[in-house]
């Protein structure tokens, strides 16, 4: 399999050539020249699979039908490196529980920093580390986080050989605990970065970065960012076993996927297996009071906001106003035409900020069956509520994606779907509010938060970021 950019530049490239890097040289996000497709009875092959090996011999199948430099004996080592040794409180990993009539919960935040971010990053550092040993190379990562995917990625990457991660965070937008995860991390190879700015200030650097490309190679800079199409294949995974899980339990054909969404990267790996042909029925988008997908998809118009125009919410991770992967997905909505992709995003939106697709084009999208809503702070609240009072615990992340579930799947026939994306102990204040007590705290985290704090500030400009990678990069 070669993969190719969504701006339509370069030679296609093999899985391990653009494992390390992120973002293509010319600006555009790496997918794969074509998905492959799951007929029934690679999915019945893959349900017998999955309940008799178990995960990750699942995901070490689905990964080989897109990778092709390296073995499947090596795909299942890393696999099982990845999802195996109870780094995951589950022994399914991704459990699926019935919480409605024809709503399910598919619990993605077993991993050890328990966000959904786990089930990709815990598979990257096992293949950034054979990777990089195979080349005699060393890496260093530089990310940008919301609160979840800088831990998950630090977890991930502690301690392995020739690789340093490099986080960016914005200032004093994470959860407490979040910081708290992140910053009591005492490993030498990792560097946590607080930059005056929301999300999307910290992933401009990171793009800013990664753009120029003779600083990206003489500092071999990596990307842990769902810009890297690694962290993708990995989430295709899960949605293919939460699918078996959930119509061999309900004997539906269809099921569909109700997704909180950011950096519409989670989303996005549910969009290419509904395009591997996985009988997946509507793809619902839910987003928090930052609602520019929602806007999209429900006119066609993509406008993205600015720092001061994106609001703090109860669902942190999500205060995101620029989403990467979405030019993924308008590369296929556009039957891959490289050439408009660019001049939508690298003119049109850079230069005016938004772009407006025609109606023909914006017709299409419900063949891709994606819809879309969005949740308030007391959506959030009130969903919390609700189904604490049945003993059941959920963050104000995946209570957005509940309420939306309520909305917009009252006409659906299928079963949803709602994915878990944290668990609640990260977010203990909102908990509070909605129920009147804190969360469960898993015994790891008891005293997470009374640790010291590294972490270091920095100006919003690229440049004193590369000043400081010159400095402590490998
Ligand atoms: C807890 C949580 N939920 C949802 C999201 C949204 O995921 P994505 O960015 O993949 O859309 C994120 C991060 O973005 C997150 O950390
Ligand atoms: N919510 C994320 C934002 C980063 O997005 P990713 O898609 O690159 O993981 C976070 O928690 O940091």
């Amino acid at each position: 399999m070669r993969y190719v950019s969504t701006r339509g530049g370069g030679k296609p490239r093999s899985f391990t050539d653009i494992l390390l890097e992120g973002l293509a040289p010319d600006g555009g996000l790496y997918l794969p020249e074509e998905y492959p497709q799951l007929d029934k009875r690679t999915l019945s092959d893959f349900s017998k699979l999955l309940s008799q090996e178990g995960y990750a011999a699942l995901a070490a199948k689905v990964l080989a039908l897109y990778i092709d430099d390296m073995d499947e004996l090596t795909l299942a080592r890393l696999c099982e490196g990845a999802y195996g040794g109870g780094k995951f409180s589950a022994a399914d990993i991704v459990p699926a529980t019935q919480i409605g009539q024809q709503m399910w919960l598919g619990h993605l935040s077993y991993g050890p920093t328990a966000a959904f971010k786990d089930m990709a990053m815990q598979l990257l550092g096992e293949l950034f580390e054979e990777v990089l040993s195979q080349r005699g190379q060393v890496l260093n990562i530089l990310g940008a986080t919301s609160g979840d995917t800088g831990s998950s990625a630090e977890y991930a990457m502690a301690n392995r050989r020739g690789i340093k991660v490099f986080m960016l965070t914005p200032r004093g937008r994470m959860s407490p605990f979040q910081q708290a995860q992140m910053f009591s991390l005492t490993d030498p190879n990792i560097f946590n970065i607080a930059i005056a700015g929301v999300f999307d200030d910290c992933q401009d650097i990171v793009k800013a970065i990664s753009a120029d490309l003779e600083f990206k190679r003489a500092h071999h800079i990596g990307a842990v960012n769902s810009i890297n199409w690694a962290r993708l294949l990995a989430q295709v995974v899960y949605y293919i076993g939460l699918y078996l899980q959930v119509s061999e339990k309900t004997g539906a054909e269809k099921v569909s996927f109700c997704v909180p969404t950011g950096n519409f990267g989670n989303v996005c790996a549910g969009h290419i297996a509904r395009q591997m042909g996985l009988p997946i029925d509507r793809l619902i988008v839910a987003t928090n009071e930052n609602n520019v997908l929602e806007e999209f998809f429900t006119t066609g118009r993509y406008r993205v906001r600015s720092a001061q125009q994106t609001l703090a919410t109860s669902s942190p991770s999500m205060d995101i106003s620029k989403a990467s992967n979405f030019e993924r997905f308008i590369f296929d909505l556009l039957g891959r035409d490289g050439a408009r992709c660019r001049e939508l995003f690298a003119n049109q939106l850079r230069n005016s900020g938004y772009f407006e697709l025609p109606e023909a084009v914006f017709a299409k999208i419900s063949d891709f069956g994606f819809q879309s809503g969005s949740s308030t702070h007391a959506n959030r609240l009130e969903q919390i509520r609700l189904l604490d009072r049945e003993g059941i615990e959920i963050d104000p992340h995946t209570a957005d994606g509940v309420q939306v579930a309520k909305t917009q799947g009252a006409d659906l026939t299928s079963p949803i779907v709602v994915l878990e994306t944290a668990l609640p102990v990260k977010f203990s204040q909102t908990i509070r509010e909605a129920t009147g007590h804190g969360p469960k705290v898993p015994g790891r985290f008891a005293d997470i938060e009374k640790g010291p704090r590294r972490v270091v500030d920095l100006e919003n400009d690229p440049e004193v970021v590369k000043d400081y990678l010159r400095e402590f990069g490998l």
